[in-house]
């Protein structure tokens, strides 16, 4: 049985330095399970970097993270066998197919056979399913992105963390990752991820984050965080857009 007092994901003090660069500024996160749960903020926020910490795929340069409970230094495996990670910066095997990469990834895992039926919901549903012969090599970025998203849920993980998945993704395929990611957290699991689509966000997510400069602004419900206003305009009113000055030369 799950524990649903153990936070899916725990942050504390997490703070990532490349050189004088300070990408994340002593950062805490609690995400409880069956959350659905949103980090916004603008280019250079340091979203994706707290991402990356979060799935283990970067030391951070202090801090912990806790994954269902099991803190990625110390229990890595116990932590990564419980998430399930799309983003743009994984390597795929390029010369096989979307089927092949996913039995691929299913031995690795040691999955029992009930991986076939799974991958095959996943491909259709992303519609990757009507180009059964062609090589990863030759996918375009929005196909790379869903064949990502299939290998993150094939093995069922708890805790999914989505670095933008909605970048370059068409309006239809969106739709359907969008019911699959609510199916996904109606029976328990986690979403964790970023975006810049706010209308997404206000419609999905239970919590949001709005972090910049590698801190968080401000953290809680949507509604709460929105304060009577669209998520939206409230993310312009706690970053500061600063009005754009007439450029002459483009008359
Ligand atoms: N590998 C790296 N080496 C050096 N600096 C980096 C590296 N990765 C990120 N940064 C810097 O860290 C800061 C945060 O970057 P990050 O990619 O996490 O932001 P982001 O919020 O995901 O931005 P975007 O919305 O544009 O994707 C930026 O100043 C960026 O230049």
């Amino acid at each position: 049985m799950r524990n649903s007092c153990v936070p899916a994901v725990e942050v504390a003090g997490l703070t990532q330095r490349f050189g004088t660069v300070l990408a994340v500024d002593r950062l805490n996160l609690t995400i409880p399970p069956g959350m659905f749960y949103g980090i916004v903020g603008p280019n250079g926020a340091g979203k994706t970097t707290i991402l990356t910490a979060m799935c283990g795929l970067r030391r951070p340069t202090a801090g912990t993270v806790r994954v269902a409970g099991h803190d990625l230094r110390t229990a890595r495996e116990a932590a990564l066998a419980q998430l399930g990670v799309m983003t743009d910066g994984l390597s795929l095997p390029e010369r096989l197919t979307a089927v092949e990469v996913l039995r691929y990834s299913a031995g690795l895992r040691g999955l029992d056979g009930g991986w076939r039926a799974r991958a095959g919901d996943l491909l259709e549903i992303l519609g990757l399913d009507a180009v059964p012969r062609t090589l990863i090599v030759e996918y375009s970025t929005g196909m790379r992105k869903k064949i990502n998203l299939a290998l993150a849920l094939l093995h069922r993980p708890r805790v999914l963390v989505l670095d933008e998945p909605f970048e370059a993704i068409d309006p239809v395929s969106a739709r359907s990752i969008e019911q699959v990611l609510k199916q996904y957290v109606e029976a328990g699991g986690t979403v964790v991820l970023s975006s810049h689509i706010m209308d997404f966000v206000e419609r999905n997510c239970r919590r949001v984050a709005v972090v910049a400069g590698g801190r968080v602004l401000v953290e809680g419900p949507v509604e709460q965080v929105a304060a009577g206003s669209t998520l939206n305009e409230r993310f312009v009113e706690l970053v500061g857009a600063d009005p754009v000055r007439t450029l002459e030369w483009l008359a």
